[in-house]
Order: structure tokens, then sequence, then C-alpha cells
């Protein structure tokens, strides 16, 4: 069976192609190298999560493989303002166009006109790409373990760290969180949607929330939509939330419903 993962791998594997051709790794490594400062994504969701709060990292996307159109017409700059007003700790966005509508052109407007980090979120077959990312003012990007082997998700974490980028590796199950482990990024998502059968559980993050050592950070991502959801997740020692189609979704008070989930804690 053939997953929206492995269609998007393998045009991913076709815009890297289209990249080496219009770009080498040293030129971008270049540009890389000359963009400004990291603006610190793991510390700035540290600096929350000290407070007993929620970090959250709020995501823009315009349209998915599961969901569709989100929000047509979005104005993603506004949106990101609103989550930046809200109390968002950093800030996902998606680059990629055919299944999520975004570009690099949505991730500069948005890097010049809020101040929180910035995760390019994409799917990063190259470590090319990961220049890419940092060239483009990227702080973090994703390590997404199902689409990747143990060795090029190295190669990926090596060349972020290397331009003073975090990393988040992400995981859907017990054999992907052994393969993170290995790896040494602290931030260790958990995403609840089941690529295969494309629904969300937030159970997954429960499963496995026991399995990550003290001294890694759980990042709970997809599916979560109101406080009982982010309190059923700090209840198994979740702090990290990444939220994106509930908040896209949001038609009035964006700003007050990023706050309502930052505050939501039961202990
Ligand atoms: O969202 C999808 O349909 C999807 C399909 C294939 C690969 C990845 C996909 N989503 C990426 C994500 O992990 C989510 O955008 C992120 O965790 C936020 O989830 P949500 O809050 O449910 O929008």
């Amino acid at each position: 069976m053939t997953t929206a993962l492995d269609h998007i791998i393998a045009y991913k594997h076709d815009e890297v192609a289209a990249l080496k051709r219009a770009e080498t790794l040293d030129s971008l490594t270049r540009r890389a190298e000359a963009a400004g400062p990291v603006r610190g994504f793991a510390a700035a969701m540290d600096r929350i999560a000290a407070t007993g709060e929620n970090a959250l990292i709020c995501e823009l996307k315009r349209k998915s493989p599961s969901a569709g159109e989100i929000l047509p017409g979005a104005d993603p700059v506004a949106i990101a303002g609103e989550y930046e007003a809200g109390g968002a700790a950093c800030l996902s966005v998606l680059t990629d166009g055919p299944s999520f509508g975004g570009s690099l052109a949505d991730f500069t407007a948005i890097r010049n006109a809020v101040s929180l980090p910035m995760l390019r979120k994409d799917f990063l077959v190259d470590p090319i790409q990961v220049a890419e990312a940092r060239a483009y003012g990227a702080d973090c990007i994703l390590v997404i373990l199902a689409a990747v082997d143990d060795s090029l998700a190295r190669e990926l974490s090596d060349c972020a760290t290397g331009f003073g980028m975090d990393v988040l590796v992400e995981t859907h199950d017990e054999s992907e969180l052994a393969r993170a482990l290995e790896l040494p990024s602290p931030l260790i998502g958990i995403n609840n949607r089941n690529l295969k059968r494309m629904i969300t559980d937030l159970a997954t993050t429960e499963r496995l929330a026991p399995l990550v050592p003290g001294d890694r950070h759980i990042i709970a991502e997809s599916g979560i939509s109101t406080p009982e959801h982010v309190q059923r997740l700090r209840n198994v020692g979740a702090r990290r939330f990444l939220i994106g189609e509930s908040l896209m979704k949001v038609n009035t008070g964006r700003e007050t419903a990023v706050t309502r989930l930052r505050r939501a804690r039961v202990d």
C-alpha cells in the first residue's frame, strides 16, 4: 500500500535533483553560513516549559493530505502574528508545495514579520535541503524517521547542528523511538497521526511517552485541538506540543485559542 508519505518522498527526490541543478551544496552552505544568527528553537520551548506552561509550536499549513484545503485564502503572515501574540513558543511553517500548499516564500515572509524561532517543516531526504533551510533562516529542521534510514537521519542531524540549528526527530512507534534515541537531539516528536490510516490518536503519545528518557523532551504532534487534549498529554509528561490544523481553522480569536492551550494544565 502506497501512503501519502511514500508519495511525498518520491517527489522530494525530484525536487532535490532540481535543487542540485540550480545550486551547489557549497553555494547553499555559504548562504547558510551568512544567514543571521539562529533564534534558539529548543531554548524558546525550554523557557516556557520552565514556567509550568505549555510550549506550543504553532503550525502554518494551508492544506494537507488528510484534511484537504484547511483555510483557503489564508494569510500566513497575519496568522503567524496571532500565534506570536497568543504566546506560542515557536512556529512550524510547511514549505512543501504539492501536498501542503507551502513555500519558502511563505517562510521568508513570516520570518520577516515575527521574531519567534521557526521550524522549516518539510520532508528532508538530502543534506542540501538542510543548507537551504538555514539559508532561508530556519532555526530547526524536522527529521522524519519514517522517511529516512539511520545513516541519512544522522547525516541530516549532523548537518543541521553544524549550522547551529535544532533538530526535531519525529517518531510514530516504538521502533522509530528506539532509533530516535540513538541520535543526539533532545527533541523527540511523537506523531499521533497514523500515516497509513490517516487518523490521529492521542493514545500514540500516551503509549510512547513512558519510553522517552528524562533527558529528552517529548513533543506531542498532531490531532491536538482542546485544553483537555493538552491536559491528557501532560498526564504522560508532555510539555511541548505541535499544533496545526485546529489553530488554522479558528475563525475568530486565534490569539485567545493559543493562550488557552498554552495555559492548560492539570497539575
Ligand atoms: O497532515 C497530514 O495529512 C500529513 C500527511 C502526511 C505526512 C504528514 C502529515 N502531517 C504533518 C504533521 O505532522 C502535522 O502537520 C503536524 O503534526 C500538525 O498536526 P495537526 O495539528 O493535526 O495539524
